[in-house]
């Protein structure tokens, strides 16, 4: 079991991998409630189980700190190249809803055409190797019981290899994969012919244990100039693998479409996607649905990625999805940081809770909608036939006929043309003799197997897939790069108990700075770089830039390396402000009546932080019985030492939010001059409050007390009967 006080221990998910077994194989889908269902005090309509373990959404904490789970499985796809720090992150991203974790293979290993062993790192993914499936699918099956949700493993199925990788997932346990042949032709160069001869096996391995397969059809979004013209491409790309897949040996439960919306702003994106988003699911009624935002305009904006994000999750939510998948919002600026990988996660739980039974009021307009519906249709169904009338799919695909950014049937020419006997891996499919037979199990096509053998491994004892102690493991391969080295590294910084910043891998020293400079973009960004240098940072790289006006300002995100660690042991925690046991409050108060006066100070507005530590709703001191007069706010400071007066209040509780030329400081000795001058300064508690208000900060300017951000009525009630109970003495 994990304790969520302490990180995984990496070294004992490492242990004994050569034994580790799989609990489960297939995919495993949420269990969703029934139909108005409470959570709190709320009724849903799409959520599923609650966890428990989880962070909540960060305004949880008005509403009972609940953490309802959307109905649909939220996928964050994790891939820094290091499992290790990988496994961290798959924790973080459970604990903020993810149930579906999707690891990006290193670049280039769909061209190897054999599986590789060991842990060596990876480029911009991770080598997908025996050992590192163990060991993520050992830490996933702790992870999942830490948070009490059953956790998807997922990775690809692609590439000259892909029968072998079908093999291997199917022998670990891994729970999804992308398995679409038309990847492999269109995006990876391989031979078409070869590409769909591995596609029948693979998937007819993948359907012996469930696995749910995705497919590739959003890669011509992500390909094409002007997504958009590439729709009715999609919905035939779609088809061919569907049905592909259904013939391979596949249920449609478990055949999930890749569905991206071709566009994003500044087109009028609604217009063009969700007519398209319409036409898929009724074209593919029974099967399921991975909504994917549109990676293909993702930029260096993380708001803007983020905007696009939850606008995808709105068509869900509109339509139907089964799997939201998060891009995380830096996917345009770096592989993807710890942070942006679970700001993805929350973005599509909260959009889909927000969402929840949305339905019940709005619904699509159907007359206006069918017209754009029925053309998206249509134009798919053309390029069918046209495919059919060039000879088929190979054919089609000589001729250049995918993934050109003519709107069909318009064509530009500029498709991705494939030679049917040409790319990587031609002419290696040998055609099978009539009396082929192989001992082993889920073999696609026929097999030629002897009378009364019940099934094709009984010839050999068993195939890896009935016994599963015949499967080779072998540790490493390479004894530069693996794992064990890597750990060597950090082992050091924790035994000297010393941590840096780190945004994917442990402790690696990045940390990201934003600025604004009043500058035009070009001298902005090298006044951001010359301010790292000056902080003695280093490698500092602007990650991205806006311009708030070609001359007024120039906003800035710069990332850089600290060049320092820091010593954890010698790290000063701030105290904590203990508060008293609340029936120790109840009864002082009941005996020992209080009134107070509050406030907001000066020429302020803001009113909500005070309410909510004077009002009995937010826990404020009125729970405990104190009494109180709210003077609102903009409240001279006179006006609050004269109600004092009037009210015999033993406490002042000022509030200053606005601190511009130190404002809140001059009102804090305003308030201790006027109340020495009308001489009640030794009657009573002159208390200050505010976002950036501390303790110390009030006293020096000679006040009793400060309280800054996340203060709750307890502390302040605490703090007043403490300081009476003194006065008793
Ligand atoms: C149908 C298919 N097969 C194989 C691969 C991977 O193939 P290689 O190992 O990179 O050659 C992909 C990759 N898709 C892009 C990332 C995932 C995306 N963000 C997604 O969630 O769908 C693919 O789409």
């Amino acid at each position: 079991m994990l304790d969520p006080k302490k990180q995984i221990d990496i070294d004992e998910i490492l242990k004994d991998l050569d034994k580790y077994r799989p609990k489960r194989k297939g995919w495993t889908w949420r269990k969703h409630l029934p139909d108005g269902s409470k959570i709190g005090e709320y009724e849903y309509y799409q959520v599923s189980e609650n966890l428990k373990n989880s962070i909540p959404l960060p305004a949880a904490h008005y509403f009972g700190n609940i953490d309802p789970q959307p109905d649909v499985i939220i996928t964050s796809e994790i891939a820094s190249g290091r499992f290790e720090d990988d496994i961290r992150r798959m924790r973080m991203a459970a604990w903020h809803g993810a149930d579906h974790i999707m690891v990006i293979r290193t670049l280039g290993q769909s061209h190897y055409d054999s599986l590789i062993e060991g842990t060596p790192e990876g480029v911009g993914g991770i080598p997908i190797t025996r050992k590192q499936l163990r060991a993520t699918r050992k830490a996933l099956d702790l992870i999942e019981e830490e948070v009490g949700r059953p956790i998807n493993f997922h990775s690809y199925v692609s590439g000259v290899a892909g029968p072998e990788i079908a093999v291997l997932f199917a022998e670990e346990g891994v729970n999804g994969a992308h398995q679409d042949p038309q990847y492999n032709v269109l995006y990876r160069g391989i031979n078409p012919i070869r590409s769909f001869v591995d596609a029948a096996v693979a998937k007819k391995i993948m359907a012996s244990v469930n696995m749910l397969q995705i497919d590739g059809a959003h890669n011509a979004n992500a390909s094409a100039k002007l997504a958009w013209t590439v729709m009715p491409e999609l919905l035939v790309q779609h088809g061919i693998n569907c049905m592909y897949s259904l013939k391979a040996g596949m249920r449609k439960e478990y055949i999930a479409l890749s569905t991206v919306p071709p566009v994003v702003s500044p087109m009028p994106e609604f217009r063009y996607n969700l007519p398209y988003a319409v036409a898929l699911r009724e074209l593919f009624d029974g099967f399921k649905f991975r909504a994917q935002m549109n990676t293909r305009y993702i930029e260096s904006d993380l708001f803007d990625a983020t905007r696009i994000h939850v606008l995808n999750t709105l068509i869900s939510r509109l339509t139907s999805a089964d799997l939201q998948s998060t891009i995380t919002p830096d996917e345009g600026r770096n592989v993807p940081w710890h942070v942006n990988s679970i700001r993805g996660v929350e973005t599509a739980k909260h959009t889909l809770i927000a969402l929840d039974g949305m339905k019940k009021y709005v619904k699509i307009d159907e007359k206006e909608i069918r017209t754009k519906v029925r053309e998206l249709k249509m134009r798919a169904i053309l390029m069918l036939e046209e495919i059919l009338e060039m000879g088929g799919y190979f054919e089609a695909l000589e001729a250049g006929m995918f993934v050109d950014n003519g709107y069909y049937p318009e064509r530009i020419g500029d498709g991705i043309a494939r030679k049917k006997d040409g790319e990587i891996a031609a002419n290696t499919v040998v055609p099978r003799d009539k009396d082929y037979m192989a001992p082993v199990c889920e073999h696609f096509g026929y097999n030629n197997l002897p009378e009364g053998v019940e099934k094709p491994c009984d010839l050999i004892g068993g195939c890896t897939f009935h016994n599963p102690d015949k499967i080779q493991f072998i540790d490493e391969l390479d004894e530069t790069d693996n794992v064990k080295i890597r750990l060597e590294k950090i082992r050091d910084m924790k035994k000297r108990n010393v941590i840096k910043p780190e945004v994917e891998w442990f402790s690696d020293g990045w940390i990201q700075l934003d600025m604004t400079f009043a500058l035009p973009e070009e001298l902005a960004e090298a006044a951001a770089i010359t301010m790292c240098e000056k902080l003695g940072l280093e490698e500092p790289t602007i990650i991205h830039k806006s311009v708030l006006h070609p001359a007024e300002g120039t906003y800035i995100e710069v990332k850089a390396k600290v060049p320092f660690e820091i010593e954890v042991d010698k790290l000063v925690i701030p105290k904590k402000p203990e508060t008293l046991p609340e029936e120790e409050i109840f009864e002082f108060v009941k005996n020992n009546p209080i009134h107070v006066v509050a406030g907001t100070v000066g020429n302020d507005e803001h009113s909500v932080g005070l309410r909510e530590i004077l009002d009995i709703k937010h826990g404020g001191i009125e729970k405990y019985g104190i009494k109180y007069t709210y003077l609102g706010t903009s409240v001279p400071p006179e006006k609050l030492i004269d109600a004092a007066i009037e009210t015999g209040a033993k406490a002042i509780l000022a509030s200053m939010i606005i601190t511009h030329n130190d404002v809140h400081i001059q009102n804090m000795k305003k308030l201790h001059e006027l109340a020495v001058e009308k001489g009640i300064r030794d009657k009573i508690l002159i208390i200050a409050g505010g976002t950036q208000i501390n303790n110390d900060l009030a006293v020096e300017n000679g006040l009793d007390a400060g309280f800054g951000r996340g203060t709750k009525g307890i502390h302040v009630a605490s703090f007043i009967v403490k300081k009476l109970k003194q006065q008793e003495k």
